[in-house]
């Protein structure tokens, strides 16, 4: 009999009563554990818990939040390899990597733990000679987080640990094909001692839950992570009730490849950007211009590199790339492939299925004089492919890579100072990896210019998401 997780509203674990949904571990296809399919009764429940326990919460200094998270952090770091294990069975990513994700994820606990004792205020000199003019910070109150299932874990604790130093109280929905992780990370937070009614989490329909967090009043904050068609019907939703909004949605990243670049750390660059979970991250490398002057020595040394890549079930040693997430995941590789090849692009590498088992796998690909009206050129993939396209200048790259609604990352690979500094400035990205295929960390700002979202998570700039403003104007 599969395990039935449960959910957790106002301190209290609940989910025999109702329907259920199953979750599935997409290397196997197998029902893994079933989760608690809530609707609109349940969504509201949630958000009477948060609104009661928001002012006990935001009283608390920032300290006690503080030790609360960091006791969240510990017990999070004793159980970093099963909770890895259970990420890679609920959405397939390798072992190695969803123990790196843990770690990434407990990386927002521990920032924030500490930058919660840093909402500092300010005192601005006045031009009135009988006033002072006082700033200060203050929680925004209760907010709706809404995740999705590529990072089951960095998702929750981007939002909900500077939600909670911030000193709001967080209502919970994470994606349907990955809630365990999620639903685990609570019962820690749980464990740890946070009070009841911080952290409420609920699985099931999420039209009707994102609908009811929209309309309710008291919901004052809305982050949500996942496509931009959702995101823009959220953010239309919350204008409603006027709520604050970070949206971090979809990407189409390019890679811009010099031809005074390190080659090698071009092509390393590249596999790690576009390897990471399989293709299914939004700062995957989408699209890469490579100076047609050295074309055919990266194209050369990435096959090479692409080649030593293993697909299989992310529980065995030494899996580099997973399955993808579902069927619609891998018809939508397909789909960018045959099109692309259809319209004349060289295929280098890959370009099939991968029969492991029942799970849905794709040969990690590389395509060749891609042209810039292919699919792969303009949607998002979501997948393990890498066109390759060339350019002649620094001018007609720049353009070429900032045609597209999205900004999100971008990648340049370049050893010339002026070069990278003429062209980070000139992309039009709120990311910019400058020989570097991993940017994300805690610690920096994390979000995309133009359809690609609002707000950042992350850093400083992080919690300041959490957070209104108060002017005092002081008659003396
Ligand atoms: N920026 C990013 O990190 C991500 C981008 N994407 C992009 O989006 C594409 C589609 O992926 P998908 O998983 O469908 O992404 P979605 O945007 O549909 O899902 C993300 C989250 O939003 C929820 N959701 C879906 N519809 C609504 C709604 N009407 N109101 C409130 N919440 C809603 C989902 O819930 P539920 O799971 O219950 O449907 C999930 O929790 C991908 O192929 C990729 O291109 C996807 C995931 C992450
Ligand atoms: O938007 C995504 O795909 C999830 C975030 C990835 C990251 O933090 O690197």
């Amino acid at each position: 009999m599969v395990k039935t997780y449960e959910l957790l509203i106002n301190g209290e674990w609940i989910g025999k009563r109702y329907d259920h949904i199953d979750v599935l571990n997409p290397a196997t296809q197998e029902v893994m554990a079933q989760v608690p399919k809530v609707g609109r009764v349940e969504a509201a429940k949630a958000v009477d818990s948060a609104h009661q326990a928001l002012s006990t919460w935001s009283s608390f200094t920032a300290q006690k939040r503080g030790k609360l998270l960091e006791k969240w952090h510990d017990l999070i770091e004793d159980e970093a390899e099963l909770i890895g294990k259970l990420m890679t069975k609920e959405q397939g990513k390798p072992l190695k990597e969803t123990i790196g994700e843990v770690n990434y994820a407990n990386g927002f606990i521990d920032w924030y733990a500490e930058e919660g004792k840093r909402i500092y205020g300010d005192i601005i000199p006045s031009s009135h000679p009988d006033k002072r003019i006082f700033v200060q910070h203050q929680p925004v109150g209760v907010v709706a987080a809404i995740t999705p299932w590529n990072f089951p874990a960095a998702m929750i604790t981007r939002k909900v640990a500077p939600a909670l130093a911030a000193g709001c109280t967080v209502v919970l929905k994470p994606a349907t094909q990955t809630p365990l992780t999620a639903i685990k990370l609570v019962e820690l937070a749980d464990k740890a001692g946070i009070p009841k009614g911080v952290i409420n989490i609920i699985t099931g329909s999420s039209s009707e839950i994102g609908k009811t967090w929209s309309e309710d009043s008291r919901v004052r904050k809305l982050t949500f992570t996942g496509s931009t068609e959702v995101g823009k019907i959220l953010m239309r939703d919350a204008a409603e009730t006027m709520k604050k909004i970070s949206l971090e949605l979809g990407g189409h990243a390019p890679v811009i490849v010099m031809d005074d670049a390190d080659i090698n750390k071009a092509v390393n660059g590249v596999i790690q950007s576009k390897f990471r979970n399989a293709g299914q991250t939004c700062i995957c490398a989408n699209r890469v211009y490579v100076h047609e002057s050295i074309e055919q020595e990266f194209i050369h040394q990435l096959n090479d590199e692409v080649k030593k890549l293993k697909v299989g079930n992310g529980l065995e040693e030494g899996i580099d790339i997973g399955p993808l997430i579902d069927r619609y995941a891998i018809e939508k590789v397909e789909h960018h492939v045959s099109d692309a090849l259809k319209q004349g692009a060289k295929l280098q590498f890959g370009g099939q299925r991968v029969e492991v088992g029942q799970g849905h796998y794709y040969q990690p690909t590389v395509i060749s004089n891609v042209t810039d009206d292919m699919i792969c050129m303009n949607e998002e993939t979501f997948g393990p492919l890498i066109p390759v396209t060339t350019f002649s200048s620094e001018d007609e790259v720049v353009q070429r890579a900032n045609h597209t609604p999205y900004g999100l990352a971008s990648y340049i690979f370049t050893e010339n100072i002026g070069r990278a500094i003429r062209l980070s400035e000139g992309l039009e990205y709120g990311i910019i990896g400058l020989n570097d295929g991993a940017p994300s960390t805690p610690q920096a700002p994390f979000g995309g210019f133009k359809e690609s979202g609002l707000g950042r998570e992350g850093g400083y700039y992080g919690i300041e998401e959490y957070l209104e403003t108060k002017y005092i104007s002081v008659g003396i």
